[in-house]
């Protein structure tokens, strides 16, 4: 039988001690913060304690292999097999209590955050969505359990350990990760543990600013002093974050038994290539991640836009289109020369948009062709087609406004948006489900007369965009289009 996976089969450094909390124990994490952190000149002090968001799966899976999974770099002649040791506990998200105690723990330096786009409850305006039941759960289930727990005074002077709750704070356990975060960051509080960087590692414009909405604004309808606790020692990192990751599958797990020669459950799979670049504070410390490649800059949001619009615009454009012509991975997808122009024309117009100067954006749209080519990555275009109205308002929608405002038509961006209008079509016209956090909405819109459903789906977007008459024809026009090519093609 062969050998299970954990620290007492192979031969590994010692466990790092825990200073990094992460949340969303999925692919990308152990794909890049993990690898960053493993890479580090200091490296063997940075442990990582991963919770998982909504399942305990990848946990249990984990842990029962101390955090040790093998690292595939799957380019485009072959694999290489790496075993990664930078996580040192995996936890279900659902332990708040254990989630309390790390973060409470003065150690702890950083929180990183890879729990997808629509995990934030941010509304459209960016502030958090107190409208979803969720979120308003949390701020009613966490006023009464702080309201319990008193806090260290206003210098940070934890309160007697005789009045201090137990490191777990409070029993009951929030359910959404800002909630969960709000919970654990009064625990610091309370522990007089003193400010912290979290770092958000999600493909949303602003980054920094969405964790500090979704994480700041919860904690304000808590309880306002918790709320300038947070605004005062919580600094918000903002990231661009680049590695194609997409879902490990059982041929993986396969391939590692047959070349590593151990049963490794939770293996991942990833590209060559990596991007992280930085902005902001770290007021606890954090590792020499750049001396792993990564950069520290001033100003990040060029380097944001560069990536959210070019990678991952195209990467949706090639969803929607693409699986309505027919293709599943994102590598068929560029090979069919109609995806390729539609992608040339949108990386066209958000070029425009972007400076010219410091970011090569003609040696990064070169790579991406490189990269997205590369057949043996199988990047699902289901995948990525989830939770599109959040993508959209990030990879479509600043570029079809900008090139709207300087006076020209944005019909690459402009289609964009009417191929994932087309997809959400035919998903309503069969009765398939719609993968989007927003589906309850994107489903009614999709009801309403064919004369008011467009700009109801648009105003799940972006108001400004469902009331521009120019966008809506732009849009209906090229939807019409997409409906056409697939009559004909049926
Ligand atoms: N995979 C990539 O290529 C890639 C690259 C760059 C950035 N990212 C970012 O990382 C995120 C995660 O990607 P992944 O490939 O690891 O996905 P994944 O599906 O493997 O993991 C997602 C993680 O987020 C958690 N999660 C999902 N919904 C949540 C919710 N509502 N609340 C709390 N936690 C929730 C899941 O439990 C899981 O732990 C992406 O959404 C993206 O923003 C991914
Ligand atoms: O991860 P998502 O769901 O935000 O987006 C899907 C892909 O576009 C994305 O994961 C890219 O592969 C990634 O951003 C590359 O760095």
């Amino acid at each position: 039988m062969t050998a299970p996976l954990n620290r007492s089969t192979v031969k590994t450094a010692p466990a790092a001690p825990v200073r990094i909390v992460h949340l969303g124990l999925g692919a990308f994490h152990r794909a890049h913060q993990a690898w960053y952190t493993q890479h580090a000149s200091d490296g063997a002090q940075w442990g990582i304690a991963a919770f998982t968001g909504r399942r305990p799966d990848a946990a249990t899976a984990l842990a029962a292999q101390d955090g040790l999974y093998t690292l595939i770099e799957r380019g485009g002649d072959g694999d290489t097999f790496e075993l990664m040791t930078s996580i040192v506990e995996a936890h279900d998200g659902a332990d708040v209590g254990a989630l309390c105690g790390l973060v409470a723990a003065p150690t702890t330096a950083l929180i990183t955050l890879t729990i997808t786009e629509a995990a934030y409850n941010l509304a459209a305006d960016g502030t958090l969505d107190v409208a979803n039941p969720a979120v308003q759960a949390d701020i009613d289930l966490l006023r009464s359990a702080l309201a319990a727990c008193p806090a260290a005074d206003d210098a940070g002077h934890a309160p007697p350990a005789s009045s201090a709750p137990d490191a777990g704070g409070p029993a009951r356990g929030a359910a959404t990760a800002a909630g969960r975060l709000v919970q654990a960051l009064a625990a610091r509080r309370r522990a007089g543990s003193g400010p912290i960087a979290v770092v958000s590692c999600d493909n949303l414009a602003n980054n920094a600013s969405a964790a500090r909405a979704a994480i700041g604004g919860l904690a304000d309808a808590v309880d306002a002093g918790l709320g300038g606790w947070i605004a005062g020692n919580v600094s918000f990192v903002g990231t661009s974050i680049d590695r194609i990751t997409p879902r490990t599958t059982d041929a993986e797990i396969a391939l590692v038994e047959a070349e590593c020669g151990f049963a490794d459950s939770s293996p991942v799979v990833t590209e060559p290539f990596s991007d992280w670049v930085l902005c902001g504070d770290f007021p606890a410390g954090r590792p020499d991640w750049a001396s792993a490649g990564a950069v520290f800059v001033d100003e990040i949001e060029d380097f944001e836009n560069r990536k959210l619009w070019l990678l991952n615009g195209a990467h949706s454009l090639m969803a929607y289109a693409g699986q309505l012509r027919g293709h599943a991975t994102v590598a068929q997808a560029l090979a069919d020369p109609a995806c390729f122009g539609w992608i040339t024309e949108f990386w066209d117009e958000a070029e425009r948009n972007l400076p010219a100067e410091g970011l090569g954006v003609p040696a990064y749209r070169a790579a991406l062709l490189e990269r997205f080519g590369n057949a043996r990555i199988a990047h699902h275009l289901a995948q990525i087609a989830m939770d599109g109205s959040n993508k959209l308002r990030m990879r479509a929608v600043p570029v079809l406004k900008a090139e709207l405002a300087a006076g020209r038509t944005g019909d690459g961006a402009a289609r964009l948006i009417a191929a994932w209008v087309a997809f959400l079509r035919r998903a309503h016209a069969s009765g398939a489900p719609i993968a989007d956090s927003a589906a309850a909405e994107l489903q009614a819109a999709l009801a309403l007369p064919a004369g008011e459903a467009l700009r109801a789906l648009l105003l799940v977007l972006d108001a400004q965009l469902a009331g521009d008459d120019t966008a809506v024809a732009a849009v209906s026009g090229l939807a019409a289009g997409f409906a056409a090519g697939l009559a004909r093609s049926a």
